[in-house]
């Protein structure tokens, strides 16, 4: 084989790799309104697009949305089926259609573990450090800043409703950690006390390819 031919066999064809798309917030910011709408007009530019939440639907994740009623894990138990979650999402679903060029948009990822598990008071960049061992970079990543008595108006939540993810001083600081993500090069910070559409519009802006 000559060098070329080397080359070629060890140096794969790039592949059109799709894009990694992350909605972050606190409760009540309007992810999931928003996730669904960008799919919506990213699906219309003809983007093969699969979204996507954490914790997922699989078996760690129902653990987890079991716990937020029936009584919180410990925190090392907590983080570690949301690293458990992730790992099975991140190789089953995000690497997979990203590598073959589709368009994964996430109602939440990592980041929201550096919020809720930094809350319960773990380091977040403990936290950080543990997920991008193995979870891929975001190529976006969108943060709507909300303030959190308006976030817990439009969840209809009331003192002494909230459960136990949503307390009200753990959601300050959620909010906080994610304003705090604002200089890296990947994120965008949105008003999320807009309209719905016109939040939509700035998301579509910033995805549209
Ligand atoms: N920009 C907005 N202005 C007013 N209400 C909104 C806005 N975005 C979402 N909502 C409403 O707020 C509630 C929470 O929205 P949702 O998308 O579920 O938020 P999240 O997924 O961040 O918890 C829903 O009732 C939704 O209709
Ligand atoms: C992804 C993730 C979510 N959470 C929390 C944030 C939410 O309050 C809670 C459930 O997520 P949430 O997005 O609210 O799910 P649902 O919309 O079905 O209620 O999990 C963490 O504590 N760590 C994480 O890593």
């Amino acid at each position: 084989m000559t060098s070329d031919q080397d080359t070629a066999a060890t140096d794969p064809t790039p592949q059109e790799t799709g894009k990694l798309i992350v909605i972050e917030g606190i409760d009540g910011t309007g992810k999931s309104t928003q996730a669904t709408m960008l799919a919506e007009a990213l699906r219309k530019q003809g983007h093969e697009v699969v979204q996507s939440h954490e914790p997922t639907d699989g078996p760690w994740g129902k653990k987890l949305r079991e716990s937020a009623t029936t009584g919180r894990l410990t925190i090392e138990q907590e983080l570690e089926y949301f690293l458990k979650d992730r790992e099975q999402h991140v190789e089953e679903l995000i690497l997979p259609t990203v590598f073959k060029g589709g368009m994964v948009i996430l109602d939440r990822y990592y980041f929201s573990s550096m919020a809720y598990q930094g809350a319960r008071g773990i380091d977040p960049q403990e936290i950080r450090q543990k997920n991008e061992a193995f979870a891929p970079l975001p190529h976006i990543l969108i943060i709507l800043d909300l303030d959190v008595d308006t976030a817990l108006d439009r969840i209809g939540v009331r003192d002494g409703e909230a459960n136990e993810f949503e307390k009200r001083d753990a959601l300050q600081f959620c909010r906080d950690l994610f304003l705090g993500l604002a200089d890296e090069p990947f994120a965008h910070v949105i008003d999320a006390s807009q309209e719905i559409e016109a939040v939509h519009r700035e998301v579509l802006e910033l995805c549209k390819s």
